[in-house]
């Protein structure tokens, strides 16, 4: 594969860079839903039901409504003709309006309620002008000011969740789409005059309790509230591609009244804002109306199995998103024995090039989020080598494993009850689960199955994109019109067969994990044959910075820390307890014990994408210094063997463990002064956030997510996070790292002042969570 020198990154590159941004926003998307502004009928409910009254024009008024009617002067309930009402009757009118203002306040208390959480959502996101221009569309989305009755207030049944319904139907038995949006975030809630709204909708006909009737063509219809909303369809027309439809959902049962329990006092404690409390001490979900499934798919999630960043994201953004609300599922294969999932009893076969291999799942419920692995026997014995075997194998690995995957919320319950297809959004990840959502389309959607589920594609790396001959894609299952999708011609692989390409065109939406690599991706160098395909579905591309575990990746809580000689630090201890984290580091790895010698660290894969080789051209310059040089890292058998040789060349100044260590990386982390990330292309990069979170300064090539999230130090009014090159050139890194050393030995007023504004950022998921929110929306609405 060609390998992309450093990408031209000017001023003007930065101002194209936003120009197609909002061209791409203004574009019209066809049969976008947008969801109207409706109003809360919660109130309504709590009336109980008696018998049919109708209003003058003859419609079905509920006993609430009756109730209502007559407080306001209507002759519905209580009446009964009488025009000259008794001593009795007067008083039991009074009673009625006291039962009704109360009930007026405990509403007007959740609309405050509601509101203040919408606005503390907004104050505390720095809306960068990408996201503010999105916000703003989706504002306008969201505030149509009719009231549109039959789309988003009400489920089928015609019943209206209450803000209280909404927080509890997320973990609630049946666990249906909760698409009743009585105040989606964005839009004004309903103010004091709801009554007078409802009633005068009701009376003039503009609101009719929503019937079972067709939807108009053209309208978003609400997801079924079924478990499996596919179950209507007759299983004698299955496609053959679809293993099986569950034909009943599993029922409510103790298990899962538990997980309710257990998920809602998660909610509660990790949320942890008592204004956000409604009465009976539960809060009401961030997500608000939005509130939805999510599943996560990936071939890696951290703490079970990692091997870089996605294993961090698929471990960590789920737990987010499910703090916010979200029903939230993670996917992952089951390459070893794992302590925590059980085994789930359940078993599903799939055909992978033409054999029919059986899978069970296994499941764990963990910080609110559950974790179902996939275990079949070709995922077995992979552990320390999930990605390896010939091209072939991986290939029939990950189209099993896209296969289960996509009927995970149909086949495995989960505290009891399934996912369910309605309502949902699947997230995959990279080229290895980009055939989730062509099978999603092309098995079940094409089929008028799996009907309101949509698909979300994460690139985190667009290197390595699943290419094989062209007729690999006989091996795939999918029906022969789908071939064009796959098939891509570039310099480098000639034609060739290109999972990522077909993933990118089906999936309803794109995200990256960063801005800046969401701008490379478009250009030829960096979009590494696969710009223009990412320029055609620029409309559906976001980039997303990636958070970190702020739990496991704390100078605080760090678990790595707590022996060896090593301590946990806050900002308060970072003078004390990080000079004795690096004495710990020196003496484990048994380097000369120096507290005034500058260490650098690096970590990460040894490849071409992080620069080791301008590292091991920085070596001479490195070496003249008074400094130690920490690497750690596997890969390429040459540049293993080159750390070794740096290690034997230098015995007093450089170690280079070739290994993959979860424990070092932290105490590296903790330990060394400096972090070098020269990487060539860095979609995101999460050592530089954990480094600045643990108050150790980073030096990075500006390309990707690393020019999104450190900003060069300026000594002239002391801003900055860290040093920045602007082309991937030996010279270039030496010279920021010439300026850093400087600083460190000289400026030590400086060097503190870049250590605390590193540590004092919000580094968490819970800003990016936010805004994946936002695109999974979108995609839900996609139609
Ligand atoms: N030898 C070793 N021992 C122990 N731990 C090691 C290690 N080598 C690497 N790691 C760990 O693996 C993770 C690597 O994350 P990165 O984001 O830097 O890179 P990666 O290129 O894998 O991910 C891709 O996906 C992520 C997530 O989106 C993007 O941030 C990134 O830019 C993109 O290339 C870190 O947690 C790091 O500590």
């Amino acid at each position: 594969m060609a390998s992309i020198g450093s990408l031209p990154f000017t001023i003007e590159a930065k101002a194209a860079e936003r120009c197609v941004f909002f061209h791409a926003k203004s574009q019209p998307r066809p049969g976008f839903f947008r969801p109207r502004r409706s109003l809360n009928f919660a109130a309504l409910r709590g009336f109980g039901t008696s018998r049919n009254v109708e209003d003058e024009s003859g419609r079905v008024l509920s006993s609430g409504q009756r109730r209502l009617r007559a407080t306001l002067g209507g002759s519905v309930e209580g009446g009964d003709g009488d025009d000259v009402p008794s001593e009795d009757g007067l008083q039991a009118t009074i009673e009625k309006s006291k039962k009704v203002l109360a009930m007026q306040r405990e509403l007007l208390n959740q609309i405050t309620a509601r509101r203040k959480l919408v606005s503390s959502i907004r104050n505390s996101t720095t809306v960068s002008a990408e996201d503010e221009s999105s916000v703003g569309e989706k504002d306008k989305a969201f505030s149509s000011p009719e009231v549109d009755s039959t789309s988003d207030v009400s489920d089928r049944n015609g019943s209206v969740p209450s803000l209280e319904e909404q927080s509890k139907n997320i973990f609630s038995s049946d666990r249906r789409a909760s698409n009743a949006s009585s105040e989606a975030p964005g839009s004004e809630p309903a103010t004091i005059n709801w009554i007078h709204d409802i009633d005068e909708a009701v009376h003039e006909g503009k609101f009719e309790f929503p019937s079972h009737g067709t939807p108009s063509p053209g309208r978003y219809e609400p997801p079924t509230e079924d478990a499996t909303s596919s179950d209507s369809v007759k299983t004698d027309i299955l496609p053959p591609f679809v293993s099986s439809i569950p034909e009943i959902s599993i029922p409510k049962d103790e298990k899962e009244e538990e997980y309710s329990k257990e998920a809602t006092t998660q909610l509660g404690a990790d949320n942890g804002d008592s204004d956000t409390m409604v009465e009976d001490g539960k809060p009401p979900p961030l997500a608000g109306a939005n509130v939805m499934n999510v599943i996560l798919v990936a071939a890696e999630c951290a703490p079970w199995i990692k091997t870089g960043g996605l294993g961090d994201v698929a471990g960590s953004l789920p737990k987010a998103l499910a703090r916010r609300g979200h029903r939230v599922m993670v996917v992952v294969p089951r390459y070893g024995n794992y302590t925590e999932p059980q085994e789930t009893g359940i078993r599903k076969s799939y055909r992978v090039d033409g054999q029919d291999i059986e899978v069970t799942y296994f499941q764990a419920y963990i910080d609110g989020v559950d974790f179902v692995f996939i275990d079949a026997h070709v995922f077995r014995h992979l552990e320390n080598n999930i990605y390896g075997g010939n091209q072939l194998d991986i290939l029939k690995r990950m189209v099993l494993f896209c296969k289960a995957a996509v009927e995970v919320p149909w086949h495995v319950p989960c505290g009891g009850v399934c996912y369910g297809d309605g309502n949902l959004v699947f997230i995959a990840n990279d080229w290895h689960t980009a055939l989730l959502p062509v099978y999603l389309k092309a098995h079940y959607r094409d089929n008028s199955l799996m009907k309101f589920t949509r698909s979300v594609l994460v690139i985190h790396n667009i290197a390595h994109q699943g290419r094989g001959p062209v007729d690999d894609f006989f091996r795939v299952d999918l029906p022969e019109h789908y071939m064009d999708h796959f098939k891509l011609y570039d310099p480098v692989g000639g034609e060739h067969f290109n999972i990522f390409a077909a993933g990118l065109k089906a999936a309803d939406r794109i995200v990256t994990v960063s801005h800046g690599y969401a701008w490379e991706l478009k250009t030829s160098e960096g979009g590494w044959g696969l710009h223009n395909i990412i320029n055609e579905n620029d409309w559906k591309l976001r980039g997303i910075v990636n958070g970190i575990d702020t739990r496991e990746w704390s100078p605080e809580f760090d678990i790595h820390l707590t022996s060896d000689g090593y301590t946990n630090y806050t900002l308060e201890t970072l003078q004390t307890g990080k000079p004795k984290c690096k004495a710990a580091l020196q003496k484990e790895l048994e380097l000369p014990l120096r507290e005034d010698v500058p260490v650098i660290g690096f970590i990460g894969r040894l490849d071409n994408q992080k620069g080791v080789d301008l590292i091991a051209e920085a070596i001479p310059w490195m070496m003249g210094q008074d400094v130690q040089l920490i690497m750690l890292g596997t890969g390429r058998a040459d540049l293993e063997q080159m750390l070794r040789q740096f290690e034997t060349q230098h015995r007093d100044k450089v170690r280079g463990w070739v290994g993959f260590s979860v424990k070092m990386a932290h105490r590296i982390t903790a330990g060394v002064d400096i972090l070098l990330m020269p990487s060539r292309f860095e979609p995101c990069g999460l050592n530089q956030l954990y480094a600045m979170n643990y108050g150790t300064v980073p030096v990075v090539h500006a390309v990707g997510g690393l020019r999104d999230t450190v900003q060069q130090f300026n000594p002239f009014n002391e801003s900055g996070l860290g040093w920045t090159f602007d082309s991937a050139e030996t010279q270039k890194l030496i010279h920021a790292l010439g300026n850093c050393l400087l600083t460190y030995r000289e400026y030590k007023k400086s060097w503190e002042g870049l250590q605390r504004r590193g540590m004092m950022q919000d580094l968490s998921w819970d800003h990016a969570a936010q805004i994946y929110e936002e695109v999974l929306v979108a995609a839900k609405y996609q139609w």
